[in-house]
Formats: C-alpha cells, sequence, structure tokens
C-alpha cells in the first residue's frame, strides 16, 4: 500500500445518557463508533459499509471534525488532529473535505451557487483572494459539469443529480486532498447514481484525491473502492482490497451482508446461497461482551461470549498464500465465497448450499437460516452516463422535470453513453 495519508487508531464516540432533570447523572453511552482503526492511502478509495446506525456518519463526522473524538487518534500526514490547537486545526482541517448524503438539505436554499461552493473561501481566504473567486467558482461548477453561467441560481432550480454536484464542487473548493463522502448518492435516482459515482472516479484521477466513501449499497462501494472496512456495531470486523472482501469475504457479517446484494445474472442468482440473520442489531448502548456479533452468529461459541476479536490476520490464514489473509475479528474466521467472483459469473456453476452451523458451533440459537433467493430484481443501478452533462444545453442528470433553466423535462436527455468503469 502506498504511504498512508490518514491513519485513524481505536477511534471512539461514545455519547452519554444522562437521567435528571437538574442533576443530571450518566447511567451509560451511546457507543456509536467503539475502536476504530484504519488506514487511507494517498490516492486509493476507502469503502465503509455496515446497516444503518453501525457509526459509518459518526466516523465521517469526526474525520471533518463535525465532532470531537472520545478517545483515539486521526493522523493527517502523521500530525495527530484530535491534539491541534483550534488555529493549526482550521490550517489542517482545509485538506479534507466532506460530501454529504442529501443535496435536499445540505444546500441552502437562501444561498445562490455562488455563494454556496465560494462560502468556504470566507474561512479560507488564502485560497481565493476577493477578486478571484466568481472565476474560481465558475471553473468548479465547469469541473463539475455545470454551466458556470448558473453561478446566480438557487438550489431549488436544479434537480438532484445536480445539487450533488454542486455539493461536490463545494467540497473541491479548497483543493482538499481527502474526500469524505458520506453515502453521496443514497439519496439520488438510480439513474443518477451512475453519473455522481463516474463524476467522483473523474475527479479523484484529476485531483489526486483520496476518498473515504461511505454507503450502505455493497455494489456502488465495490465499483468505487480500492479497500473496503465492514462495519457493525461501533466497530470495522473486516477490511481488505475490495477482491478480498468481495470474492474471499472470511467474517460471518461480511457473508450475510454479501449474501443480500442483488446478482444480475439470472443463472448465478439462482444457484447463490442467500444468509438470513436473525435477531435484530443490539442497541449500540448495551454492546454484547466478547464478540459482539456473536448474538446473531451461527458459528458462537462461549470463547466468544469471553473474547473479543481483534481485527488482525486469522491464525489459520497467517502462513497461507491466499486473498483470505486478511484482517477480519472473528475468532473462528473461515472463508466462503458468497456471491460469484465478478469475472465468473457468466461460468458461474451452481455454488453449493451448505446448512447453518457449518462452522465449529451447530445451530445455536439465533442460527442464522441459509436458503437459496428466490428470483429477484437484477440489480437496480444503471451504468450508463450520459456525457452532455451541463445544463441549458439540453443535456443533464436524467432526473427529467427538474430543469435548471424552469423548463419541462427536456434538458436531462444527454447523449452518448459512458457506464461505470473501474481500472483494477
Ligand atoms: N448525537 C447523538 N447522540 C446520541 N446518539 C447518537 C448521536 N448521533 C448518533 N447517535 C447514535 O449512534 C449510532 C450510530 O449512528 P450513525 O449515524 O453514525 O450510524 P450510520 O451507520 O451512519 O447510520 P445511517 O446510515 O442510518 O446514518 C446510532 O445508534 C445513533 O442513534
Amino acid at each position: 500500500m502506498a504511504e498512508a495519508i490518514l491513519e485513524v487508531r481505536d477511534l471512539h464516540k461514545h455519547y452519554p445518557l444522562t437521567q435528571g432533570i437538574l442533576f443530571k447523572k450518566q447511567v451509560g453511552a451511546v457507543k456509536a463508533v467503539d475502536g476504530v482503526d484504519f488506514e487511507l492511502a494517498s490516492g486509493e478509495t476507502l469503502g465503509i459499509v455496515g446497516e444503518s446506525g453501525c457509526g459509518k456518519s459518526t466516523v465521517a463526522k469526526m474525520l471533518v471534525n463535525l465532532e470531537k473524538p472520545t478517545s483515539g487518534s486521526i493522523r493527517y500526514k502523521g500530525e495527530d488532529l484530535t491534539k491541534l490547537s483550534p488555529r493549526a486545526l482550521k490550517a489542517v482541517r482545509r485538506n479534507i473535505q466532506m460530501v454529504f448524503q442529501d443535496p435536499y438539505t445540505s444546500l441552502n436554499p437562501r444561498m445562490t451557487v455562488g455563494d454556496i461552493i465560494g462560502e468556504p473561501y470566507e474561512i479560507h481566504p488564502e485560497v481565493a483572494p476577493k477578486g478571484d473567486r466568481r472565476r474560481k467558482v465558475q471553473d468548479l461548477l465547469d469541473v463539475v459539469g455545470l454551466n458556470p453561467e448558473y453561478i446566480n441560481r438557487y438550489p431549488h432550480q436544479f434537480s438532484g443529480g445536480q445539487r450533488q454536484r454542486i455539493g461536490i464542487a463545494r467540497g473541491l473548493a479548497l483543493q482538499p486532498e481527502i474526500i469524505v463522502a458520506d453515502e453521496p448518492v443514497s439519496a439520488l435516482d438510480v439513474s443518477v447514481q451512475a453519473q455522481v459515482i463516474n463524476l467522483l472516479d473523474r475527479l479523484q484521477a484529476e485531483f489526486a484525491l483520496s476518498y473515504v466513501f461511505i454507503a450502505h449499497d455493497l455494489s456502488i462501494v465495490r465499483h468505487i473502492s480500492d479497500r473496503v472496512g465492514v462495519m457493525y456495531l461501533g466497530r470495522i470486523v473486516e477490511i481488505g482490497t475490495d477482491a478480498q472482501i468481495y470474492e474471499h469475504p472470511t467474517h460471518p457479517y461480511t457473508q450475510a451482508l454479501l449474501s443480500a446484494v442483488p446478482v444480475p445474472d439470472p443463472e448465478a442468482r439462482e444457484h447463490r446461497e442467500r444468509i438470513i440473520l436473525t435477531g435484530d442489531v443490539p442497541s449500540p448502548a448495551n454492546v454484547p461482551s466478547g464478540c459482539r456479533f456473536r448474538t446473531r452468529c451461527w458459528k458462537a461459541q462461549e470463547r466468544c461470549t469471553l473474547e473479543v476479536p481483534l481485527l488482525a490476520v486469522p491464525a489459520v490464514y497467517r502462513l497461507a498464500d491466499t486473498p483470505a489473509k486478511h484482517d477480519s475479528a472473528c475468532h473462528f474466521a473461515e472463508e466462503k465465497q458468497v456471491v460469484p467472483p465478478e469475472d465468473a459469473l457468466a461460468h458461474a456453476g451452481p455454488l453449493k448450499e451448505t446448512a447453518a452451523g457449518t462452522g465449529p458451533a451447530a445451530e445455536p440459537p439465533g442460527a442464522t437460516l441459509l436458503k437459496k433467493e428466490p428470483p429477484g430484481p437484477g440489480p437496480d443501478l444503471d451504468l450508463d452516463e450520459k456525457t452532455g452533462e451541463k445544463t441549458g444545453d439540453g443535456t443533464g442528470d436524467g432526473t427529467g422535470g427538474e430543469d435548471a433553466d424552469g423548463g419541462t423535462g427536456g434538458e436531462d436527455t444527454g447523449g452518448g453513453t459512458g457506464g461505470i468503469s473501474k481500472e483494477s
């Protein structure tokens, strides 16, 4: 891995739970983030996936200093951001910017697009002197595929995809090195998601950006990420390259998540195995002892109640030369192919259907059920990208009806196709 630009160690965010009105007494804590470790190399994309409530957004907020960690360190080029003075932090923070989930609520409706994108210059005037700002903002609009002439328009005059482009332009304004994107496409129409993902891909190459890309959609994360970390209840339980995680997962939680990913090939879909987890995710205010996944894990044994599994290469794979050799926080980590490898989909034979409890413990309470997934709809990610992305010239985001010109439909009928592509 190239040199780490960002290093996160033992990061915690605990929100106190208090009781009493006059005399508040802490009676517990919501352990939103409870010991997260990862590195981000220069120029790479680290995807973070996990179910709602597992702490992804809280990690993102701590990376950009919107939340203060309870403990742990966040090192940017070796400097611990949690220990910097406010003044030093302000200078360093410029290099780590965030793109938010919902472009409908994250842009101030009373501000023009020019003011929204240029607002960071008020805090960091050294990046763009006053006389230069309008031109800089217009350049940014152009870079994200919007017409620079729309600088005086308001957010409501843009479609969802266009608004997210505005959010991305704002994120780029201070020329950061790292972008933390928290579910950047989940509020968008599926037809627009691919365009925004492709834009992020292009910008990464153009500006040598490193991304922390947070999402719950595993297909999108696989497409954009070089490495992927899987979060469960405030911790990363497995981390590795996208091929290691998707094709050679060793943690039961990752395997269960992957088994729910839609498979486009009907034949592969019919033969793949579906793992259905029983029970709910425990409350982050009441985390199970030992392995936090044990209450839903079909492999759980007594050891899992007593010992917290470390995020490390499992002993069985330590000396092996296999893609299963990557960090996994499970006492009984074991490789299991859940989805056929991307390039083998066309030739995939039937995946063996195994019974729950093939691990060390057979059929414990709360066992996972294994059954074949009924044939369902294919993936809903539209892989076509429209090349004509500027508005006002008859092209746009494909959402229809939300013409930045106030027109109807029309603008969103961009021409050629691109499609998501990834060099591996
Ligand atoms: N300010 C807060 N006070 C108390 N609890 C909080 C606070 N912010 C988040 N939490 C709790 O911390 C946990 C993690 O929340 P977080 O938003 O980071 O999860 P997430 O994985 O990003 O989920 P989602 O995808 O739904 O946003 C949740 O249980 C949430 O209720």
